[in-house]
């Protein structure tokens, strides 16, 4: 497990444009060591305009997109193409405009495909455990998994104080989401860390006090965002204002 590192930007237009240029850096460093490469993608604005960000630079074209696997993180119980669902997002946002291979695409069940959210949870339970080296993992090698952070310190779909903080499995569905809508399907805490890399990227004051919270070592229950730690790198990108109280500590990372 990593130590965190801190890396803040001046606003949120530069820290969607700085994480879109590290992304595109580690896909293609996750190709030239590994022939292929994985990304696990969350929801939310700041991650809205990182994929723009993406499908606006040039050194995009370096990476080979027929050879990048996308997963998600965390979906919204919604109908298929819903604009609301983080696929749809990501799909506009800039999978629809990329060379990708629609079987290297795996969003998580909508709710209009006959599935109830245990029964969609285990299925991509099912769908992550296909991906992994056979006989070795129930999980993929994840090489970088983005994660917003809400304003009450959730990560994914895992919000504070849930029951879902208790689920062993690797994918939960969540009911009685305090942030709209009410049903959603998620990684859990001990899936998203065994990513490689996980980077979570916040931007706007709003977001201060988690973040702040999360780096001065709160508890994951009361801040989920608190219980991240990627295998190699555990990497907070933030603009100015969401960083206003990153503990001391971490200032010199800046
Ligand atoms: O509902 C969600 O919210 C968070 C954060 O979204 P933001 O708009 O406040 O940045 C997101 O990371 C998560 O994937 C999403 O489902």
């Amino acid at each position: 497990m990593s130590e965190a590192s801190v890396a803040v930007h001046a606003d949120a237009d530069l820290l969607a444009q700085a994480v879109a240029a590290r992304l595109v850096v580690k896909l293609l460093d996750a190709q030239a060591e590994r022939g292929q490469a994985a990304v696990v993608l969350t929801g939310g604005r700041i991650a809205a305009a990182v994929y723009r960000a993406v499908g606006a630079l040039p050194a995009k074209d370096a990476v080979d997109w027929s050879r990048v696997d996308f997963w998600w993180g965390d979906e919204r119980f919604l109908p298929a193409g819903d604009p609301e669902r983080n696929e749809t997002q990501a799909r506009a946002a800039l999978l629809d405009a990329l060379p990708v291979a629609p079987e290297r695409i795996h969003p998580m069940p909508p709710s209009d495909a006959g599935l109830d959210p245990e029964e969609a949870a285990a299925q991509y339970a099912a769908e992550l455990a296909r991906a992994a080296r056979p006989g070795t993992a129930a999980l993929p090698h994840f090489d970088v998994l983005m994660l917003g952070v809400g304003e009450d310190g959730h990560v994914a779909s895992v919000f504070p104080e849930h029951p879902v903080h208790y689920e062993s499995r690797p994918v939960s569905a969540v009911r009685g989401s305090p942030k709209p809508p009410p049903v959603r399907i998620t990684l859990t805490l001990p899936t998203i860390n065994t990513a490689e890399e996980v980077w979570l990227v916040a931007g706007g004051a709003d977001k201060a006090h988690a973040v702040g919270m999360a780096l001065a070592g709160a508890g994951p229950v009361q801040i989920p965002a608190a219980g991240v730690q990627g295998t190699s790198r555990t990497l907070w990108l933030l603009d100015r204002a969401a960083a206003a109280t990153v503990p001391a500590r971490f200032r010199s990372l800046r």
